[in-house]
């Protein structure tokens, strides 16, 4: 009998329905080839849980999602709700705490540059020659996104905006492993990004992961600040194995690095919990510019479909096919917008023709 997995598909707002589509199409494939089954519950999320129920995280939302073996995001955001109160919009008042309902304290960003794409790079050729392979791992339920106090108080020019950075040795202790464990199975290398010549809560995060690191004496361990590091990522990539980062520096580096390897609609990403449960989501969000015209790259929501395969599901195969698909639709020279160079033997596609091509490929 063919295995059950539930998923629960939060599409959101701009680019995620036109991207989570092409994702499912991808998923129904997958279906067809191994046997699978994937019972999919659509439910809403960000602008669309406040538009369709009056809430950013409906409750019916959360019910489906936790009757669900994983979650696959789309992204939330954009102008229409940016005047709400700031806990209502769909960031604060959904994306946050969907990874704080289900612990998802493990943010895997893996920056790969695939060949055929170093032209779409914003580095110089001889940078990315040969390419490169970072892992950017980030805290996701902690730092200065989650802890207390917050707010904007008093009135007028009097007011003050404050926000609190915070991170306890278990919260610290809990991603270190996680770094140090995915560095075993690649290139052996941890750097840990903090700014501990500033920050307190840096400090304990420098302390802790020294610490943890006597674990591990197989991976190396280097330290480097956040500024140097946004300039490292830049100058010389290559250097760098598993990046480890709390929640707001992975947020900033990530984009970062994703440009590397071409455009943000190429980086995927999943966010773990302990055990199997995770949420799978595009490290971009939902780009409101090119949201509505079928433009949008599907590569980043692809591959993260691929990630919840491999981390919930137990389908390494199937996720390498996945991979492996995306690669060959870029060496045949298929190419959405953000990623297109003008270039001879290249082919613009729209988002669903990029999705039919990988499909092709799979
Ligand atoms: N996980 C999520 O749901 C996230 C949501 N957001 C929200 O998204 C909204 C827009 O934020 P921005 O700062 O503009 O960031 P963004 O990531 O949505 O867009 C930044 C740039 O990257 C491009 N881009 C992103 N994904 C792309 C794709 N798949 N294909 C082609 N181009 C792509 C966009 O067109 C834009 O030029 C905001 O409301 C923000 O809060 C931002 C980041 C993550
Ligand atoms: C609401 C933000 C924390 C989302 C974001 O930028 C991200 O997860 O990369
Ligand atoms: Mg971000």
């Amino acid at each position: 009998m063919a295995q059950v997995f539930k998923v629960a598909v939060l599409p959101g707002d701009g680019i995620g329905p036109e991207v989570m589509a092409e994702a499912l199409r991808v998923l129904d494939a997958v279906e067809a080839k191994y046997d699978v089954t994937f019972e999919r519950t659509h439910a809403n999320v960000g602008g669309a849980g406040i538009d369709n129920e009056g809430k950013a995280l409906p409750d019916t939302t959360v019910t489906i999602c936790k009757a669900a073996d994983a979650i696959l995001f789309g992204s939330v955001g954009g102008p229409k709700w940016e005047s709400l109160p700031p806990d209502e919009q769909p960031e604060r008042g959904a994306l946050l705490p969907l990874r704080k309902i289900f612990g998802l304290y493990a943010n895997l960003r893996p920056a790969i540059i695939f060949p055929s794409l170093t032209g779409a790079s914003s580095l110089k050729e001889e940078v990315i020659a040969g390419g490169f392979n970072v892992l950017v791992i980030r805290e996701l339920t902690g730092g200065i996104y989650f802890a207390q106090p917050k707010g904007i108080e008093g009135e007028g020019r009097d007011r003050v905006g404050f926000d609190t950075m915070r991170y306890s040795v278990p919260e610290i202790e809990r991603i270190t492993h996680v770094a140090f464990q995915a560095a075993r199975k690649r290139g052996k290398k941890v750097c840990s990004i903090d700014k501990a010549n500033v920050l307190s809560s840096s400090v304990l995060w420098r302390e802790v992961v020294t610490g943890i690191a006597k674990e591990y004496p197989d991976v190396e361990l280097s330290h480097m600040y956040v500024d140097n590091a946004a300039m490292q990522l830049v100058r010389w990539p290559k250097q760098f194995d598993v990046i480890l980062c709390e929640n707001m520096f992975g947020d900033i580096l990530s984009d970062e690095a994703a440009m590397l390897t071409g455009s943000l609609g190429m980086l995927p990403s999943a966010s773990l919990a302990e055990g199997t449960f995770g949420m799978y989501e595009p490290s971009g969000g939902s780009a409101p510019d090119i949201a509505g015209q079928g433009i949008a790259n599907p590569i980043a929501q692809i591959l993260s479909m691929g990630m919840m395969l491999k981390f919930s599901f137990g389908m390494v195969d199937a996720a390498d096919a996945i991979d492996n698909a995306v690669a060959t639709v870029l060496d045949q020279g298929f190419r959405t917008r953000d990623i297109y160079q003008q270039k001879e033997g290249e082919k613009l596609v729209n988002t669903k023709e990029m999705g039919d091509a990988i499909i092709a490929a799979l």
